[in-house]
């Protein structure tokens, strides 16, 4: 008889925009066996020549969605449905891939945001800022709505991870990135999905429409400091993980 592959438990890594999560996950995977990682759709189009394990070549199809980032950068009002639309697919279908891990004891799968963060933090900025009109925020929320409750509990998450840091250390991060699309971003937008990643994540008061997250454990972890060549402080960060983890596994079945 085969085997049943076991539930994978599924977190995914929130937090501004560079704030550290790619590195931060890059660290996680090579943590624990048990342990995989799933890179942000869009993260990848705009790391074509990574060579990370985490990070594969790209198809044709895939490699223009570096062009959509850099159009809706430089068009917002044009672009952040298109765009919207694209991302959520993209997570969708990534949070429904089967897990990498099939042979893990106890697999645990980190995604790079989620369906949550893109609606709750970016969909809804773009709304607040005049960037998507009232009809499209109303028809991308009609069907990000009914397509997560169609496609739950197989993309149920089990806990979130929230990078925490100040907009400006994210605009330095930023920067000294220099992804080439994100050179024009103003350090208000930061400010304001720092605001919304706070709502939902450290203050908890963000109405939802998915009744389950208001009670999904959240670990808030800053990562403001430079743990980046720092073995010492990521091991810190990386044991407040594994304890987080277990806690959770006493009650994922
Ligand atoms: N703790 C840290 N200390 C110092 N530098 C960091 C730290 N974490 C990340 N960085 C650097 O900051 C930049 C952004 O990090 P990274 O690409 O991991 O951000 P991200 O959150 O994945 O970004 P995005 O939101 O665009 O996907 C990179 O140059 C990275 O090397
Ligand atoms: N508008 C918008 N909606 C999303 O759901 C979303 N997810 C990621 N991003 C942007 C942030 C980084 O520039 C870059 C890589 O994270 O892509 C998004 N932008």
């Amino acid at each position: 008889m085969a085997t049943q592959p076991k539930r994978s438990t599924k977190i995914s890594i929130e937090g501004n925009i560079a704030a550290g999560k790619s590195t931060f996950v890059r660290l996680l995977a090579a943590v624990e066996s048990d342990w995989s990682v799933v890179p942000e759709p869009i993260g990848r189009w705009c790391n074509v020549h990574n060579t990370d394990d985490v990070y594969q070549e790209l198809s044709s199809s895939q490699k223009s969605g570096g062009n959509l980032l850099q159009m809706l950068y430089s068009k917002p009002s044009r672009w952040s449905y298109t765009f919207q639309s694209y991302a959520c697919l993209s997570r969708i279908r990534s949070q429904l891939q089967p897990p990498s891990l099939k042979l893990a004891e106890k697999p645990v799968v980190f995604y790079e945001r989620s369906v949550y963060s893109d609606r709750y933090v970016f969909a809804s900025s773009l709304y607040e800022s005049g960037s998507l009109t009232e009809t499209e925020w109303t028809v991308y929320q009609d069907w990000h709505t009914w397509l997560l409750r169609r496609f739950h509990p197989q993309i149920q998450l089990d806990a979130l991870i929230y990078l925490r840091a100040p907009p400006q250390r994210c605009m330095q991060r930023l920067l000294m990135r220099g992804r080439e699309e994100e050179q024009n971003i103003p350090l208000e937008y930061l400010q304001q999905l720092h605001l919304k990643h706070e709502d939902w994540l450290l203050h908890r008061t963000m109405q939802q429409d998915f009744a389950y997250l208001k009670d999904v454990p959240v670990l808030i972890l800053d990562v403001n400091e430079d743990f980046k060549n720092d073995k010492i402080k990521q091991e810190a960060i990386i044991d407040k993980v594994k304890e987080f983890v277990s806690g959770l596994e006493a009650t994922v079945c």
